[in-house]
């Protein structure tokens, strides 16, 4: 056997072994309890035991329960306690698939926290995508991490993988959207040996194949045809949230057929679609389809159908409804990302031509949509929402919350990453040109008429006819800006006063400028010219811009994707585009939150403080011109928040709140948000400073896809966070090819003491006479409250983190500096 298998299989005992006889100690949720006095224990460490062993509390309750055998059972306590500080340490030693940390039991692969450690929650999780992701992460070598276990044991976890959970090591691509699926035959005969199960192990194989969607058997069985037998495995199942139970068997005229039965007694939902697909398109192939009973419905999160027991009849009906399956458990998981995925597909590709895989709507018989199924914006799908008005988020259980958080901390970079990747390209509109500036194109620009219209005059002189050389010119009449072009005509030995810009008359090929002539004659009164002499030979075409030199008549002046600035608004004056289609910008809703906070319009309350970041983060978006909206300060309650949260998310496509999202017991954006909203939190730890807390989320909010950014709520950390992570997310959203910030380099003009963290240090820019480089200053004292340091600045510095060998970077240093204006 394989080391992880008997490391596996010694935990397994272990933990049998312990639950069955350790009457001190017992987990509920990630706490430890004494089972005697009900007292939680912090952490599970031999002084914390000792420690309370000793306490009046324990004693009492040992001695209530049982005086006689009190003070007995509790050296056995004692004695069971040794062994198992002895076991842990043994287990920790050998075992390298979980951890203990504080109170909390997680897995070194995924980072996941364990909830309990009852053997049922460890092959849940063992069966788990992300955990199942994490280790081919590792293995496939994709993260170099200190993976010392990994790297040893490569091989014996893929055959611990293989052998414990009955399929093989995944890539990561190949994990990422599996559908987890449970085949359930129910049959008195295959569950007897007395025949072999053909039909599972058929609709294992086309599953496994990945033929029709990304799916793996985590659950394979063969039960009778019992109907607690059957809702008993249902339930199992369900409780390990497959995404998809399959049963074959069981649903026919037989008077032992007792599936569809079974299944309606637990379903929470029915999905009689998927019955009438099943059936409607069996009936055409054999008239005996009508007497199948089929019926598919939704317990929690999982979609149960029931397919007939035959090895044909149960691999037609899976084809009938494989297209739908993945959306199906895309909605039902809150797969967000996917579900628009595909509501995008739906509306750009219309009726597709089913081919090959069904893990898609498009099926090869009709859209399972209306064709006019908008994209996510107009989504007609119902992802659950917060209906009522109080939060179900449970934050009373302060004591025991998570002391460390379960978020991994990421880099800026995989941060803005993760925030860039869930940015969709916001719609486009047609806006006057008057308002277009900011905007970013969403067409191509043609000129329809030609820019000079007529062949201009590039200066102030006479149009004469070059042939005529240097020399005596009679002026027969003058052309100025705005006057018809075919007003005066030139002939040689004459020539015509022009302008600049004004039309070159009909038979002039020159200009000649005022200063290459001199005056001969003028009128009695001195108001007109009547000779000039030409002082030199002019060329043909000389000072004449021609027809269409600037433009040229149907020329593309703007391509899509140009950003509107001036220039580009100019242009589309010069052509008279005076409406163009650009894309629209994303709303941005700015929520401050905490009990603290007041508005800075009134005299300031005891214990406040007035709210600088909304009013600076509304100011940053104006500056940058997004529009944006001041969604108020919410309290520190679930539902205060909850309520603000609606409000704002019914107004914008991205949500930025600032405040609550750190380790306090009054931190609840994260828990309403995942409560209240079912939104996935993509992060929630970065390694910088400030901004550590930031997070990131989003959810589905009255069929929309909204973003929301948690910024903390420490001043600069908001709006240094902002910088980072907002105006690119908004530059992204808005159509703009280059959305991020622009660096450049520069050299300190002091020495500067390193943070732990990566830090954002905020400063001014300076070029010096002589330097080659812009030097920077600090602003001083970089306290993440303390937004006078940005108050000035002009750039942030990216330095490094700080290590045992360098601790601060001396003056000169030549470091990045981040442009907050451009
Ligand atoms: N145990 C831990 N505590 C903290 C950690 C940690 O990792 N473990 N992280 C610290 C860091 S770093 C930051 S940053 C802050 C972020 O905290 P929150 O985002 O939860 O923000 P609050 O606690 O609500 O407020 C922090 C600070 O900022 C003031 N504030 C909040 N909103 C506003 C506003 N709209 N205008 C002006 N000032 C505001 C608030 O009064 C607090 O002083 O957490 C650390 N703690
Ligand atoms: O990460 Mo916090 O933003 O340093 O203060």
């Amino acid at each position: 056997m394989s080391k992880w298998k008997k490391q596996y299989n010694y935990s397994r005992h272990y933990k049998k072994e312990w639950e069955k006889d350790f009457k001190w100690l017992t987990w509920i949720d990630n706490a430890c309890y004494c089972k005697w006095c009900k007292c939680s224990l912090s952490n599970i460490r031999k002084s914390a035991f000792d420690q309370h062993e000793q306490s009046y509390k324990h004693k009492k309750a040992v001695g209530v329960i049982d005086s006689n055998e009190g003070p007995e059972e509790m050296s056995k306590c004692r004695e069971q306690n040794s062994n198992y500080r002895q076991y842990k340490v043994d287990w920790e030693e050998q075992f390298k698939w979980l951890t203990w940390m504080d109170n909390a039991c997680y897995c070194k692969w995924c980072k996941s926290f364990l909830s309990n450690m009852q053997k049922s929650s460890f092959e849940l999780h063992e069966k788990t995508t992300k955990h199942r992701k994490a280790v081919s992460y590792k293995i496939t070598g994709k993260v170099k991490e200190n993976t010392e276990n990994v790297t040893k044991g490569v091989k014996e976890f893929e055959e611990f993988i293989s052998t414990v959970c009955n399929c093989s090591v995944l890539s990561v691509e190949k994990t990422r959207n599996m559908i987890q699926t449970g085949i359930l035959t129910v049959s008195d005969r295959c569950s007897k040996g007395e025949a072999i199960d053909e039909s599972g192990s058929n609709l294992k194989k086309i599953i496994v194949s990945g033929e029709l969607f990304q799916g793996e058997v985590i659950n394979y069985e063969c039960v009778p045809d019992d109907k607690e037998v059957i809702k008993e495995t249902l339930l199992d199942w369900c409780e390990k949230d497959l995404n998809l139970i399959i049963t074959t068997g069981g649903t026919g005229f037989a008077p032992r057929d007792v599936t569809p039965e079974a299944v309606r007694e637990i379903i929470e939902k029915e999905a009689p679609a998927l019955s009438v697909q099943m059936i409607t398109e069996s009936l055409k192939v054999t008239p005996l389809a009508m007497l199948s009973r089929p019926v598919c419905g939704i317990l929690v999160r999982t979609l149960i159908v029931t397919l007939p027991g035959s090895k044909k009849g149960s691999e037609e009906c899976l084809r009938f409804i494989a297209p739908g399956i993945r959306h199906a458990v895309d909605l039902l998981v809150g797969r967000v990302s996917q579900v628009q995925k595909t509501h995008a597909e739906l509306q750009t590709q219309g009726v597709a031509h089913h081919q090959g895989r069904s893990d898609s709507l498009h099926c090869h018989h009709k859209p399972l949509h209306d064709p006019h199924h908008q994209h996510h914006h107009e989504t007609h799908h119902h992802i659950p929402e917060p209906e009522h008005g109080t939060s179900s988020a449970d934050v009373s259980r302060i004591c025991r919350r998570s002391r460390k958080s379960p978020y991994p901390m990421i880099s800026v970079a995989e941060a803005t990453n993760a925030v860039i990747s869930a940015a969709w390209q916001c719609s486009t509109k047609r806006i006057k040109m008057d308002s277009a500036l900011g905007y970013v194109l969403a067409e191509d620009i043609q000129a329809a008429d030609p820019l000079p219209p007529f062949p201009a005059s590039i200066k102030d002189g006479y149009a004469v006819v070059a042939n005529d050389g240097a020399g005596l010119r009679k002026v027969s009449g003058s052309s100025t800006a705005g006057c018809k072009p075919e007003l005066y005509s030139v002939v040689s030995g004459e020539c015509t006063r022009i302008n600049t810009g004004a039309p070159v008359p009909p038979g002039a090929d020159a200009v000649v400028q005022v200063e290459d002539t001199n005056l001969l004659v003028e009128d009695d009164d001195g108001r007109v010219e009547l000779e000039i002499e030409i002082l030199k030979a002019p060329f043909v075409g000389q000072d004449i811009r021609p027809t269409g030199c600037d433009i040229a008549a149907g020329q593309t002046i703007l391509t899509t994707g140009t950003l509107l600035g001036a220039s580009e608004i100019g242009l589309l004056a010069t052509v008279g585009v005076t409406e163009v289609l650009v894309v629209s910008k994303p709303t941005v809703a700015i929520l401050s939150t905490g009990n603290e906070l007041q508005d800075p319009n009134e005299p300031l309350r005891v214990g406040y403080i007035r709210d600088s970041n909304k009013t600076t983060l509304i100011a940053l978006l104006k500056q940058h011109d997004f529009p944006v909206i001041d969604a108020g300060i919410a309290k520190d309650d679930p539902t205060s928040l909850l309520k603000s949260l609606k409000s704002a998310l019914a107004q914008a496509d991205v949500l930025v709140t600032t405040g609550g999202v750190s380790m306090g017991d009054r931190d609840l954006l994260r828990p309403v948000l995942v409560s209240d909203f079912q939104a996935e939190i993509h992060f929630a730890q970065v390694f910088m400073k400030p901004g550590k807390p930031t997070t990131f989320a989003t959810c589905i909010y009255s069929g929309q896809k909204k973003l929301i950014l948690g910024l903390p709520g420490n001043p600069v950390s908001a709006v240094v966070t902002s910088n980072l992570y907002l105006l690119p997310l908004c530059r992204k959203m808005s159509g703009r090819a280059n959305y991020m910030y622009t660096c450049i380099r520069a050299k300190l003009s002091a020495p500067v003491r390193l943070d732990p963290r990566p830090e954002y240090h905020r400063a001014t820019l300076c070029w010096k006479e002589g330097e080659d480089l812009p030097v920077v200053y600090s602003t001083g004292n970089q306290l993440s409250s303390r937004l006078l340091s940005m108050a000035s600045a002009q750039v942030l510095l990216r330095l490094p983190p700080r290590t045992e060998d360098q601790e601060s970077l001396p003056e000169n240093t030549i470091v990045e500096a981040l442009l907050l204006q451009f």
